[in-house]
């Protein structure tokens, strides 16, 4: 699903993002990625959605190489990744349904055939009795599951998490981890950025640690 191959990043002034990653994440896997603040989490994110362009190296999302992809099919790669974000990004003055139904709506669907994607995807994140409702109605991790639900509507292959549980208490963050990996059992590949080494080692997933942007650890926690 993703594969690195020698990637660096240099941002303008020389700044290192990452510095000869390498590594692979199969379809179906779900991982932790970790490191200290500025070990390059996001900078790698980035580069998978191609929000950021690579200095060095090779990219492949999903089978396809990002340095020789077209940018007409750019929004078919994205439409593909399901993102989360720490701060959930929602729109307050809109309901939980349209929140959720957004993505929908910009892959050109109508609202009559949302309904059924978006009730199940909140039906996955347990927040289906809560769709008429605005944001600011929604407890922090509520507002951090509609975000998750927003993340899976399109029903995408995988799944990037940005320090998804950034602002939740451990047992909201347990709870998180908890829905993605049931996204993943049902299928998606996940990626979960997050400095949270306790939370990270609960889960006993396979972690990819960076630091100072190198790849320096690779671990699969039973
Ligand atoms: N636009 C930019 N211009 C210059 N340097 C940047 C830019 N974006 C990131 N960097 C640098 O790249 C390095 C990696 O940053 P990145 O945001 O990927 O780290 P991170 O691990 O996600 O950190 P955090 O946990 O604090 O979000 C840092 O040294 C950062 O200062």
């Amino acid at each position: 699903m993703i594969r690195f191959d020698g990637v660096s990043k240099r941002y303008p002034g020389g700044h290192i993002g990452l510095e000869q990653v390498s590594f692979h994440l199969s379809r179906g896997e779900i991982a932790f990625l970790t490191g200290h603040s500025g070990a390059g989490k996001s900078t790698l994110m980035k580069l998978i959605m191609l929000l950021e362009r690579s200095s060095a190296g090779q990219i492949w999302v999903g089978g396809h190489n990002l340095r020789t992809l077209r940018n007409s099919r750019i929004p078919y790669l994205r439409r593909n990744i399901g993102v989360v974000f720490q701060d959930h990004q929602l729109l307050f003055d809109r309901t939980v349904f349209d929140n959720v139904a957004l993505p929908l709506l910009i892959a050109g669907y109508s609202p009559g055939d949302c309904a059924g994607r978006v009730r199940a995807a909140l039906d996955m994140v347990g927040l289906l009795s809560k769709e008429k409702l605005f944001p600011v109605a929604l407890s922090g991790g509520e507002q951090q599951r509609v975000g998750l639900a927003r993340a899976v509507v399109n029903r995408p292959a995988l799944i990037l998490a940005d320090e998804p549980t950034g602002n939740l208490d451990p047992q909201l963050s347990t709870e998180i981890m908890k829905l993605f990996e049931s996204f993943n059992q049902v299928g998606v590949t996940v990626l979960i950025a997050s400095h949270d080494l306790a939370l990270v080692a609960r889960m006993r997933h396979r972690i990819l640690t960076l630091d100072h942007g190198r790849l320096v650890a690779d671990q699969e926690v039973r």
